[in-house]
């Protein structure tokens, strides 16, 4: 029920919005009132009173007039309850956005995609039927009942009474399921993320799964996971039923109710017609806002399910946000505090850092230095913390302690923004966007003229690739780099890195897709890249680290020996049984 509160906050953050509903919601309680007090009084005028058309004139043309009034009524405040709802699930979808990029890489890391994807999809949509119709359902509730109790009760007593005992059956019996329903929906949800989680895992794992004949078992276990989703479905459909059916009996028997006590009285002559029919006709619009409450209900509650996922993630990014320091949604200017002059000279002070919920520290007394221009190779077994200390560099984390310099200013203060423009970062595995080749690599340097396009994409060599396609720089490309082989992703990664022209490269070395041919040509490509720039480079080939002026040996996230190469081989320490250990020796 948290999730309630959290929800109907959002729905109050939408201000006029949410107070159009609201005074809509009274308006169309006011207007059933006195819809049903004009019906009362003309059928008492022309049945009981026998009074002709011309005396009821007024009384009808009011009549008209009220109902095409609440008719505007109801229009309205449906389309502000859409109005909020559409509004609500376009921030809360900026906001899963803009918190999953402020937490960073090394969050989105620890989470699954097909979890995100649910939430940001399916799960922000099915928060539709909680704010377009569950929170004006329940302003109607909340409002209606007290209305109507507020003008029968003077009328007649007795049927306010009955009002006052049945009224509580509906929000009772629905509390009481609630608690159930919010535990099969919540299922289902789950359920839903499942299959969504898998679908995803199992295209993106097509390739490997064919190889490994795993296809027919993999589809197997897809009708199982599918089959569960049914499963509940049809669970809480079921239940559903079952509560629109009970609470439609709580309400017909209490109107009956109303309707025997109002009878008999009339029949005795102890009511008089007016206030008796009229009780009658307002009787069904009391228990109708509590019974349809319940319904929706049940239709908001998949969406407070999916809410439940959506500030789970919400809450975990923005404590991830504390140790990563991206906000990559800025795209305003940044006031410069600090004027960087390349080449620029690094340094980490007793760096450490801490993953958050892992007892052992990631990175300890990480101290070392690059020099202007300087080229410096990271080394070290899987798992030693290469990269972690590259996303510290780039400011994708905070260090948990110590500091780093850049240029003897702390790169703490330099914000994000800022800091990006003296950065290329090559990964190894880089992202190519589907769009074409152009937009590719032009992200690194939107504004980057035709020519500088040209020559970035020569020096990468990435004419090769565009020789061979028509469409050369228009070749549009599948997401992932889909129709680029591993090699040519990667050399649009280089051509990026040219377009920039940073004064620091931050780069983890491709280890694979590439022909001895093609190595030897890029280990060019990279050397002309290096010139003039200080560097940082996750090293996985002996060229490489015999080419660069400083080599850090990492191991379980400490720096266990530093050096230029030559003097670091020489000493046969962790340097040299690493290298030992490739066969390079
Ligand atoms: N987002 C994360 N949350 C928690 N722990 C993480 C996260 N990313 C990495 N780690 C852990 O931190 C340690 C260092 O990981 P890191 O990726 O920096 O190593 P690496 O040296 O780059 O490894 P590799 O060469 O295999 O890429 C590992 O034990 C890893 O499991």
């Amino acid at each position: 029920m948290r999730e309630f509160k959290r929800l109907f906050k959002w729905a109050r953050s939408e201000g006029w919005g949410i107070a159009l509903v609201v005074s809509t919601g009274m308006g169309i309680g006011l207007l059933t009132v006195l819809q049903a007090y004009l019906i009362a009084q003309i059928v008492n005028a022309a049945f009981m009173q026998h009074q002709g058309w011309a005396d009821l004139d007024r009384p009808m043309v009011l009549l008209l007039g009220v109902m095409g009034a609440r008719a505007g009524a109801v229009w309205s405040n449906e389309v502000a309850a859409q109005r909020v709802a559409v509004r609500i699930k376009a921030r809360l979808r900026r906001a899963l956005l803009e918190a999953m990029l402020r937490a960073g890489p090394a969050y989105l890391k620890t989470r699954r995609i097909g979890d995100l994807i649910a939430a940001a999809m399916q799960g922000v949509e099915s928060l539709e039927p909680f704010f377009a119709h569950y929170v004006p359902q329940a302003v109607l509730a909340a409002g209606v009942p007290l209305l109507v109790l507020a003008v029968v009760f003077p009328l007649d007593w007795l049927t306010g009474l009955v009002f006052l005992v049945t009224a509580p059956l509906i929000p009772l019996f629905m509390m009481l399921i609630g608690r159930m329903a919010e535990r099969l929906t919540r299922r289902q949800w789950q359920a839903l993320q499942r299959l969504s989680e898998y679908i995803l895992d199992t295209l993106q794992g097509l390739v490997s799964l064919k190889a490994m004949g795993r296809v027919r078992e993999r589809e197997t276990h897809l009708g199982r996971v599918a089959d569960a989703y049914y499963t509940t479905t049809l669970t809480v459909l079921r239940m559903t039923f079952l509560s629109a059916l009970a609470m439609e009996l709580i309400s017909t028997l209490s109107t009956a109710l109303v309707a025997v006590e109002i009878g008999l009285r009339l029949l005795y002559g102890r009511l008089d017609f007016l206030h008796g029919f009229f009780i009658l006709l307002i009787a069904p619009e009391f228990y109708l806002p509590l019974r349809m409450l319940g319904q929706r209900f049940h239709a908001a509650m998949s969406g407070v399910s999916a809410a439940q996922t959506i500030f789970t993630l919400l809450d975990e990014a923005e404590t991830a946000s504390a140790w990563s320091r991206v906000s990559l949604m800025e795209e305003k200017p940044v006031q410069s505090i600090v004027s960087l002059a390349p080449p620029l000279r690094i340094r980490f002070e007793d760096v450490a850092f801490t993953y958050p919920g892992r007892p052992d520290m990631t990175l300890q007394d990480i101290t070392f230095e690059i020099q202007r221009g300087q080229k410096v190779a990271l080394i070290g077994p899987s798992g030693a913390g290469k990269t972690t200390l590259a996303y510290l560099l780039l400011g994708f984390l905070q260090p948990s302690g110590g500091r780093i310099l850049v240029n003897d200013h702390p790169l703490a203060q330099i914000p994000f923004e800022e800091w990006r423009k003296f950065i290329a970062w090559v990964p190894q595995n880089p992202y190519v966007f589907h769009a074409n080749l152009a937009w590719n690599v032009r992200m690194a340097c939107p504004e980057a003229p035709e020519e500088a396009l040209r020559v970035a994409g020569r020096r990468a060599f990435l004419d090769e690739v565009l020789a061979h396609h028509p469409r050369a720089w228009d070749m549009v490309v599948g997401e992932q780099g889909g129709g680029l082989s591993g090699g040519e992703a990667q050399r649009v990664a280089l051509a990026r890195a040219f377009l920039k022209d940073a004064p620091l490269l931050v780069m983890d070395e491709p280890t694979a897709h590439l022909d001895p041919d093609l190595e030897v040509r890029l280990e060019r490509v990279i050397r002309t890249l290096l010139e003039g720039r200080t560097s940082l480079i996750i090293a996985h080939r002996l060229t490489t680290i015999q080419n660069a002026d400083w080599v850090l040996v990492l191991e379980d996230g400490r720096i266990v020996e530093q050096g230029p190469p030559a003097d670091l081989l020489a000493r046969k320490g962790a340097f040299y049984t690493h290298l030992a250990q490739w066969r390079a020796l």
